[in-house]
Order: C-alpha cells, then sequence, then structure tokens
C-alpha cells in the first residue's frame, strides 16, 4: 500500500557544515508532480549547495520547523537536541561499527522514539550497497591526485575543483590540458574508480591492460585498473573468488608490488579492512626503485590499504609529503617524499553534482519502498523503530549502553 508522506529536507547541523542534500530543487518538483499524496518541505540553510532561493523558485516550500513532516531526511550525524521525537529519519548515522563518537545520537534517537533508517544500510537483494557518494568522491580524488601530480613536476596546472560551479564546468576546465606521458595505476570496480576512470576518460588518458601496462614504456598518459580478482589471490592455489574474499581476506596474498616500480601515480579506490594485505609496505617504499610519487588515497583508511596515509588531509590544503626514509610527514613535494591526498569528505568538492546523483539514487530504488507500509530493504535498513533496536541491529545494545 502507497503512503500519503509529508517530507523534511533537513539543514546539515554537524560541525563542519556539510554542503550536500538528499534532493536538488529540480528533484523535490518532480517528486511533487509524479507523487499527489507526497509533500515536502525544506528546512533554510546558508551553507547548503543550492541556497533557499533555488528551492523557493522551484515552488518548494521553506519552514525553519519540520515537526509536520512524517519523515525527516539529512545527510550526515544528527545533533542529539536538534533530533524530532517520533519521527523517521534517513541519514548516515555512522553507528553500525558501533563508533563511539555517535553512541549518545543513538541513545538519544531510542529514547526520541525515533525509527531510524540508515543509508548505508540499504542494499539491493545481493547485498551491493545502493546509495553512496563514491563516483563523485572518485572524480575529485583523480583530479586532486593530478593536480598534485603537476604541481610536483612542474608539467601541468589544474585549478581546484570547487572552484568550478559544477562538473560540466569542470569538463570544460580540462580541455586543452596536456598531460605528460605519465603511468597511472588505479585500484578497486565500485562507484570511486568509476569516477577516476571518469577523469581519465575525460583526460583522454589511454587505458592499457595491466600485464602490458608492467613491461611497456608509453609516450602518452596511460592508466591501467586493479580490480580485487587481479590485486588478491589465495596463498593456497592462486585462486580468486569474491565471496570467499570478502569472508576470509587473511587468506590472500596482495600482488600489487610489481606496480610500485612501474606508475607514476597511484589512485587508491578499492575497499579495505584491517584483514586485508595492504598494497605495500614502508620498507619496499625506502627501495631506489619505488616510482610511485603521488598517491591519491581516494579510499582513504589511515594506515590502511597504503601504510603512508598518515592521516587525513582537507579540502583547503589537500596534501602532505611523507619521507620514504624517515617515515614522517612532510610539507608538499619534498625531494625524498611521496605526495599524499587524503581527504576524506571528497564530494564536498562538487556538491551539486553529487546531490544530484545521489538523489537520483534515492529516487529510482529506495523512494517506492519508503512510500510502502511494508519493504524487507527498508527493513534491513532500519536500525531502530520507534525507539527499538531491530532485530538485524539488536547486536548494538551494549554499544548503547556503553559496554
Ligand atoms: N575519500 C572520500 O571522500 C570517500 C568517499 C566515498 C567513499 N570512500 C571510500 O572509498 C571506498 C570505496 O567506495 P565505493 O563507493 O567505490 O564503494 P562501492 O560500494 O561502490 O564498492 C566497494 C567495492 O568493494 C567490494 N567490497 C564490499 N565489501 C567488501 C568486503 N567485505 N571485502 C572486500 N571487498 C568488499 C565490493 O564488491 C565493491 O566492488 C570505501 O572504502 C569508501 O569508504 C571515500
Amino acid at each position: 500500500m502507497i503512503k500519503n508522506i509529508h517530507i523534511g529536507l533537513l539543514r546539515e547541523e554537524k560541525v563542519p557544515h556539510d554542503n550536500r542534500v538528499a534532493f536538488t530543487p529540480l528533484q523535490c518538483k518532480w517528486i511533487l508532480s509524479h507523487y499527489p499524496g507526497v509533500q515536502i518541505t525544506v528546512q533554510p540553510s546558508e551553507q547548503r549547495c543550492f541556497t533557499d532561493d533555488e528551492y523557493t523558485a522551484a515552488g518548494i516550500r521553506l519552514s525553519e520547523d519540520l515537526s509536520m513532516c512524517d519523515v525527516l531526511l539529512g545527510i550526515k550525524e544528527i545533533p542529539q537536541e536538534k533530533l524530532i521525537a517520533d519521527k523517521t529519519y534517513l541519514f548516515f548515522s555512522h553507528t553500525k561499527k558501533q563508533q563511539p563518537h555517535n553512541r549518545q545520537m543513538l541513545q538519544a534517537i531510542l529514547e526520541k522514539n525515533i525509527t531510524l533508517i540508515d543509508y548505508e544500510c540499504l542494499v539491493h537483494e545481493d547485498g551491493q550497497r545502493i546509495l553512496g557518494f563514491g563516483f563523485f568522491a572518485g572524480v575529485v580524488g583523480a583530479h586532486n591526485g593530478l593536480l598534485a601530480y603537476g604541481a610536483r613536476t612542474g608539467t601541468f596546472k589544474f585549478k581546484r575543483v570547487h572552484e568550478c560551479r559544477d562538473f560540466q564546468e569542470l569538463i570544460t576546465h580540462y580541455f586543452g590540458v596536456k598531460i605528460p606521458p605519465i603511468k597511472i595505476v588505479a585500484t578497486g570496480s565500485g562507484r570511486v574508480t568509476a569516477g577516476i576512470l571518469e577523469v581519465m576518460g575525460l583526460l583522454g588518458i589511454k587505458y592499457i591492460p595491466p600485464e602490458e601496462f608492467l613491461i611497456n614504456s608509453y609516450a602518452y598518459p596511460v592508466y591501467t585498473q586493479l580490480k580485487a580478482g587481479e590485486l588478491y589471490l589465495r596463498k593456497t592455489d592462486k585462486t580468486y573468488s569474491r565471496d570467499d574474499f570478502h569472508a576470509h581476506p587473511e587468506n590472500y596474498d596482495c600482488r600489487f608490488l610489481p606496480y610500485v616500480t612501474a606508475s607514476d601515480i597511484l589512485m587508491n579506490g578499492i575497499y579495505w579492512d584491517k584483514n586485508i594485505e595492504p598494497l605495500f609496505a614502508w620498507a619496499d617504499m625506502a627501495k631506489d626503485n619505488f616510482r610511485i610519487r603521488v598517491i591519491a588515497d581516494i579510499t582513504d583508511d589511515a594506515h590502511g590499504s597504503i601504510p603512508c596515509n598518515l592521516g587525513d588531509s582537507t579540502i583547503e590544503d589537500p596534501v602532505y609529503d611523507v619521507n620514504r626514509f624517515t617515515q614522517q610527514k612532510l610539507a608538499p613535494f619534498h625531494e625524498e617524499g611521496v605526495t599524499m591526498m587524503c581527504v576524506g569528505n571528497l564530494p564536498n568538492e562538487l556538491p551539486r553534482d553529487a546531490s544530484q546523483y545521489f538523489g537520483d539514487q534515492l529516487m529510482k530504488f529506495v523512494f517506492d519502498d519508503l512510500m510502502k507500509t511494508d519493504s524487507k530493504m527498508i527493513d534491513r535498513a532500519t536500525i531502530a523503530s520507534a525507539g527499538k533496536l531491530t532485530e538485524h541491529y539488536d547486536y548494538l545494545q551494549d554499544y548503547v549502553e556503553g559496554r
């Protein structure tokens, strides 16, 4: 059964303020014209990448008070005091891994009888995540990696992504830029890597299969892509099975090492957890044949798949160097350094496009389920229902109680 619902788009309150939003003004307008039972109200915001005037111009109502809404959509965590009792919220709560900094927020959600549906937990039947900002993280990360290489070597210049109004303007900016004959290795096959490959295509950087990339030189810029199956092989029989790798990554060896001597830039977009072997070790970096000079670690786990990721940099100051021999952090572009780009909120450099992409996915794959009174997809992503942890997430009880 389809419900009538009143949706509220929240102002982002977490500091520093996020500038993204779940639906753009035009998406809101489209929803109102296609779903007669839906109302939308937007909380005013000075930080949002779409202005209040743009919502008003699209005919969308603005109101500070969202207490009349049934479902409230945000992006990032919500300060406890802003949570309205008895409502249904959708946002990235970052609670399912028992993140300590969000415990009090989850306690407040339960106390206030709130239903929490977490975007991160919305998955297709095969377990693939439905929503994410990875594509634009990949675009911005690849751009920033190239920008850093151009600045380090003095060979070409890019402007910053956030100086462009949107992705379209960024594409225009690429016209006429000449990239020298460098070799780029990209890892992964998810949304982030799709964004990296988009930038490769826009800049006319040519794809080379991994085995050729390793042994050849080229008179023009090239890239290769290493998916998990090319990067990891089971120790016992040198095969790869996706399900087995996800379940037992500790049984797999990483095969990245030959690429450290064949690549100028590494763009890292592969998923990582602590049981997955890193791409290389500090000791490899200190060797003469370590050729990589810039690493765009878009995956961005500190001391993770890239051991020399010494923690986040910021959009304002996106790169630092690490000393290959002493393992210390340095100012960018040091002779003994490898330049690291490790920004954790890359999509914020292209917030209008990132928001539109997110809203599209939400609309295509989630919205109809949200309107139903029962949906398995929504159930699986519901961490709390009317103030109680659901059965999928009852393992969070100890975390909530601070045990
Ligand atoms: N720096 C940033 O601003 C930023 C932004 C978005 C995402 N990210 C990070 O980038 C990484 C990739 O994100 P994405 O959007 O491409 O993800 P995605 O969901 O599109 O793809 C993830 C890939 O990892 C694989 N995978 C999933 N679970 C796995 C497991 N347990 N073990 C091994 N592989 C697994 C999936 O099969 C999929 O191919 C993530 O770590 C994400 O947190 C960073």
